[in-house]
C-alpha cells in the first residue's frame, strides 16, 4: 500500500471513529436510529416504490447528519467555551434548531407517505 492509500485509509478510520463516538455519547442519535429502523420496517410492510424509498432515505439521512453536525458543534463549544456564555448558548440553540427543523420535516414527510399508503392498503 502506498503512502497516499494509507493516508486515505487512516482518514476513513478517523471518520468511522467519529460516527462511533456519536453513537456512544448521543442518546438522541440512538433514538433517531431506532426511529429510522421502524420507518424502514413500515416501508417494507407497505412495499414503497423507488421514489418513496429515495425520499425516506434522504429524510433519514438529513435527520442523522444534522444530529451529527449538532453534536460536533456542541462538543466544540464545550471545548472552547465550557463556562456559561451568551454566545455559546446562541450557537448551541441554533445548532439544535437545525435538528428540530429536520425532525419536523421528517414527521411531515413520513405522514405524507405513510398516511396515503394506509389509505390505499386499509380503505
Ligand atoms: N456554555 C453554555 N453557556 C450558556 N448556555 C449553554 C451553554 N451550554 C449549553 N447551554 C444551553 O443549554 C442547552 C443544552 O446544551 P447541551 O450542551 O447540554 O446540549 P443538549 O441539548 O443537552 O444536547 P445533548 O443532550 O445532545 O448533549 C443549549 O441549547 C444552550 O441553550
Amino acid at each position: 500500500m502506498n503512502g497516499k492509500d494509507r493516508k486515505r485509509e487512516i482518514g476513513f478510520l478517523f471518520a468511522w471513529n467519529g460516527l462511533r463516538e456519536v453513537l456512544k455519547s448521543e442518546r438522541n442519535f440512538r433514538i433517531h436510529l431506532v426511529a429510522a429502523v421502524f420507518v424502514i420496517a413500515a416501508g417494507l410492510f407497505f412495499q414503497l416504490n423507488l421514489l418513496q424509498w429515495t425520499i425516506i432515505f434522504l429524510t433519514i439521512g438529513l435527520v442523522l447528519i444534522t444530529e451529527i453536525i449538532n453534536t460536533a458543534v456542541e462538543k466544540m463549544i464545550d471545548y472552547i467555551k465550557p463556562e456559561i456564555n451568551q454566545n455559546a448558548k446562541i450557537i448551541k440553540d441554533i445548532s439544535a434548531g437545525a435538528v428540530l427543523l429536520a425532525a419536523i420535516l421528517a414527521v411531515i414527510i413520513g405522514l405524507l407517505i405513510f398516511v396515503s399508503e394506509m389509505k390505499e392498503t386499509f380503505m
